[in-house]
């Protein structure tokens, strides 16, 4: 992978409209549970992003056929699928990669992967998928790398542990090649899994309780092939929110998927932003109170994430930047991942009032001029947060480690070029 730097001049005001891409959290287990039928399967709106370039790499291994046949279109066909060893390296570039245990256990009866990468922001659990693959009908052997096996998956009641998304993930694939009934209780329902969904009712599975933390599946069905397109990003969405709040821009969201966005709007509502809907656009107006909502009797407000519907975790690193650049104070409170808010030091280098109370809460008080600075991007969302943070400071600012930042947007220094940024992507070398 090449490292790129982003080189940035802060202090412009953007203007035009943006659309954000296809979810990167629905494309991935969608393109891995493509894998589930021997039917040609059409995806359309798929971000051409870094984590999906990997896995479109990891799914040719297993005999799949994988092409794109359009700037944002990919076509799958897993007419026969090798019984898989999954190769570690490409394992460990994305945590999306253990999205190939459900659908390859489920055509070959067996998969050995390694333990995936993806972004560093805290020890990441991968209980809940064992736990539900081994209640339906999995064994597995743990070690430097997993073995999954089975003689035929078999339909269960199963209470998640967590709400996990892709192991909630894991196990609608599961659930779908499973023979008989599953139900799914205390699974997640954010709008990749809703998506995800979807895609295999299109396939023909049989699925209700879509949306809820309560999934029916009636398994074992013939599977065909299907045309699916991907939903939009509601963590790009909630980016370009962040976007035009800290660079006092008016920006047109275009086809942001509205009915997705009640708990982004309400937290950037608690910092003094909001937005018009108009249609399935959303409108951020450049003319904001930006001043931060104090709780009833003047108290300090919070802003936490939870699994879904509530306030996403991936937005969190965006709404914290976007607080620098409001008045007053607020407590951020991440509960999901310990090692999330850290960047937050480097914020702090840029001239933001932040005080880390500990791994999981910062309170934040503004708004502060920000300093043009040189930073690492040390995960995807951290990254996209420093990028509006050097976008609104004073000077230039370099950001290294900036591949990250591309694991999970498309084209970013075009796109928001385009609405008048100006961001120099320069690649310094192939890692
Ligand atoms: C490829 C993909 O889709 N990645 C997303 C997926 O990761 P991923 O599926 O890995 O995340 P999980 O949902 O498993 O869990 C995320 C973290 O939250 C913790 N947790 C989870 C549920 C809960 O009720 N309490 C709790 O503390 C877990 O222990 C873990 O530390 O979901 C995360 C949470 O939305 C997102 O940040 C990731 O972008
Ligand atoms: C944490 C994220 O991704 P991943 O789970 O793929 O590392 C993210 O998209 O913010």
């Amino acid at each position: 992978m090449s490292a790129v730097q982003y080189i940035v001049e802060g202090g412009q005001r953007l203007q035009g409209t943006i659309r954000p891409a296809g979810n990167k959290n629905a494309a991935l287990p969608i393109v891995a549970a493509a894998l589930i039928t021997d039917q040609p399967v059409q995806l359309h709106n798929v971000p051409r992003i870094r984590d999906i370039e990997t896995l479109v790499e990891l799914i040719r291994t297993t005999g799949a056929d994988c092409e794109w046949n359009g700037e944002n279109s990919l076509r799958i066909h897993a007419r026969e699928v090798r019984a898989a060893d999954l190769d570690p390296a490409m394992c460990v570039r994305i945590r999306a990669s253990i999205l190939l245990a459900a659908p390859l256990l489920a055509r070959c009866g067996t998969v050995t992967l390694s333990p995936p990468g993806g972004d560093v922001i805290g020890r990441r659990r991968l209980d809940t998928h064992f736990h539900v693959l081994q209640a339906l009908g999995a064994t597995y052997e743990l070690g430097a790398r997993f073995r999954f096996d089975t003689p035929g998956l078999v339909g269960a009641d199963v209470f998640l542990d967590e709400p996990s998304v892709t192991a909630t993930e894991n196990a609608l694939v599961a659930a779908v090649a499973a023979k008989g009934r599953t139900i799914l209780r205390n699974a997640a329902s954010e709008p990749h899994v809703q998506d995800l969904a979807r895609f295999l009712v299109a396939l023909g599975a049989r699925i209700e309780g879509i949306g809820s933390n309560v999934y029916t599946i009636e398994g074992g069905l013939p599977l065909g092939g299907a045309t699916h397109e991907i939903g939009p990003d509601h963590i790009e969405v909630g980016s370009f929110i962040g976007l035009a709040a800290v660079t006092r821009s008016t920006l047109r969201i275009e086809r942001a998927g509205v009915e997705h966005l009640r708990s982004t709007l309400m937290g950037f509502e608690k910092l003094g932003i909001s937005c018009q809907i108009d249609g399935d656009d959303l409108i951020v107006p450049a003319e904001q109170s930006r001043q931060m909502q104090n709780d009833l009797g003047g108290h300090v407000a919070k802003l936490e994430d939870q699994p879904w519907p509530a306030f996403p975790a991936d937005t969190m690193s965006i709404a914290i930047v976007a607080a620098t650049q409001c008045e007053g104070m607020i407590l951020f409170h991440e509960k999901m991942f310990e090692s999330r808010l850290y960047f937050t030091d480097k914020l702090v280098g840029m001239g933001a009032r932040i005080v880390l109370c500990d791994p999981h809460r910062a309170i934040v008080s503004g708004p502060t001029q920000l300093r043009g600075g040189t930073v690492e991007s040390p995960d995807i969302r951290a990254g996209m947060a420093m990028l509006l943070a050097a976008l609104c400071a004073d000077g230039t600012s370099v950001i290294n480690n900036a591949q990250q930042i591309e694991r999970g947007y498309e084209r970013i220094e075009s796109r928001l070029g385009a609405l008048g940024a100006r961001i120099k992507r320069v690649v310094l070398s192939a890692q």
